[in-house]
């Protein structure tokens, strides 16, 4: 059971528009902040509640399956409403926004570096969580020793990588990216790309897959929902959790494990090879990936797991549409091809006719914009409502926002977000943000 079902069960009645409201009374759970923190109430007592931020629940390690909690009911017309606050919290010199997504591993959240202004997306890794995860520990210790030597512009970037001991969490800092291709598909008609998009996601994915099978290294899983989008539309492989460095001594690409999604897996895997080439496992998964982003489906379906690597492990692929066009159609066959050697390698997948020719928009067809979680088509930052929280109180009497936009040129109608600041306008904020820091408490390390 989630954490955050505590809201749903905490109250005689559903509550208005629980993000953002905060209780007055000490006599009901609610949620406090973003939709990552809430208030348990573990006491028999109505008034004697704790609030807990995220961290403190994280900490708190309870087992809720175990109905070891014990949720005071109140009359809804006991609450007292008001606007929640944000409260900005620091890991290092990066300020905290929201959460992104969560990952089986853990959550992932925005942050800023408060130095260089820069972006970034961090997830946080709990020691207690990975324990329990099978291989959980060993693949992100690979994943950190893997991401610290790829430097490629479609990888990526592992930033910064931080621990703190006391609460056994380990933070990895990456670049920042606004969607994932998955996300798009799955909003956009038909739950496909036009081909002109595809075929820009797919050089852009062959790029990067180039660079790793250069580096020896086999990624494992490529598929949509590990395909990142940047602000400008940057491709960036990412999750390396399964992925492989390759024996630099051998001239095979041999591989013995195979950890990736179902979907994705090719025959070999599916039919329990005992050793495997890596490099063609990805070749496979792109092959299955292009199918996904230009068709809206896949070359395998199946009702459960089972049934589904059955039919990878002994069915032919279904065609892809003739409706693709010849080009297409025959570099998802030449792709798919069940026996690993006939498949081919990246670089004659770069010479193949549809890779060498950008399709055409047709007529009718729109391209599909990159989509946060968040429903937020201009990609604000959402560590900006902390900084305005931590930093108004004292910070006012040297800017106000409004102060700000009227420098700026902005007539007010538009959202401040680092990303869109011009680097006048970035550096103009930096020197704010420094004088205002000076000025104020060192903020707590979380
Ligand atoms: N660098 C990033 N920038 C922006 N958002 C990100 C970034 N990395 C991950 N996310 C968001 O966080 C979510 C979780 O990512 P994560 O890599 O932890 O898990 P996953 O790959 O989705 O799932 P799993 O780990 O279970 O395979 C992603 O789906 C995405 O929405």
């Amino acid at each position: 059971m989630d954490p955050r079902m505590c809201r749903q069960i905490s109250s005689s009645e559903s509550l208005p528009d629980a993000e953002n409201v905060e209780v007055e009374e000490s006599n009901i759970i609610m949620p406090q902040e973003s939709d990552d923190n809430f208030l348990l109430d573990g006491s028999p007592e109505p008034h004697s509640v704790t609030w807990l931020d995220d961290d403190q629940i994280d900490d708190l390690d309870i087992n809720l399956d175990q109905n070891n909690l014990f949720f005071h009911r109140v009359d809804s017309a006991d609450i007292i409403y008001r606007n929640k606050k944000k409260k900005c919290k620091m890991v290092g010199k990066y300020v905290m926004g929201d959460v992104l997504g969560e990952g089986s591993y853990g959550k992932v959240k925005e942050m800023l570096d408060s130095e260089s202004l820069c972006r970034r997306a961090v997830k946080i890794l709990k020691k207690r969580k990975l324990r329990r995860i099978p291989n959980g520990e060993q693949n992100v210790q690979k994943e950190i020793q893997l991401l610290r030597i790829l430097r490629h512009k479609n990888v990526i970037e592992l930033v910064d990588v931080m621990y703190n001991d006391e609460k056994q969490k380990m933070y990895l800092v990456m670049e920042f990216c606004v969607g994932v291709l998955q996300d798009m598909l799955e909003s956009s008609p038909g739950k496909k790309f036009p081909q002109r998009q595809a075929h820009d996601y797919f050089t852009q994915l062959l790029d990067g897959l180039e660079y790793l099978h250069g580096q020896g290294v086999v990624h494992k899983d490529i598929k949509p929902g590990n395909l990142l989008l940047t602000l400008n539309q940057t491709l960036k492989i990412t999750d390396f959790g399964v992925a492989e460095a390759l024996d630099m001594f051998s001239p095979e690409d041999t591989c013995y494990t195979g950890q990736g999604s179902p979907a994705f897996q090719p025959p070999e895997i599916a039919n329990g090879a005992e050793t495997f080439s890596g490099t063609k496992v990805d070749i496979w998964s792109s092959g299955v990936t292009l199918y996904n982003m230009t068709t809206g489906r896949y070359p395998f379906e199946g009702d459960n797991v089972f049934r589904l690597l059955e039919a990878i492990g002994r069915a032919e692929p279904a065609p892809p549409p003739r409706c693709l066009g010849p080009a297409l159609h025959s570099l998802l066959t030449h792709m798919l091809s069940r026996d690993p050697d006939l498949r081919p390698d990246v670089h004659q997948i770069r010479r193949h006719a549809w890779i060498q020719a950008t399709p055409a928009l047709e007529a009718g067809e729109r391209l599909v914009n990159p989509r946060s979680r968040r429903s937020d088509e201009h990609h604000n930052s959402t560590v900006i409502p902390y900084l305005v929280e931590r930093h108004y109180a004292s910070a006012q009497e040297y800017f106000t926002e409004r102060d700000l936009r009227h420098e700026l040129g902005d007539n007010g109608s538009r959202t401040m977000s680092t990303a869109e600041l011009s680097d006048g306008e970035s550096t103009q904020c930096k020197r704010r943000w420094h004088s205002s820091c000076g000025r104020l408490p060192s903020c707590r390390l979380t």
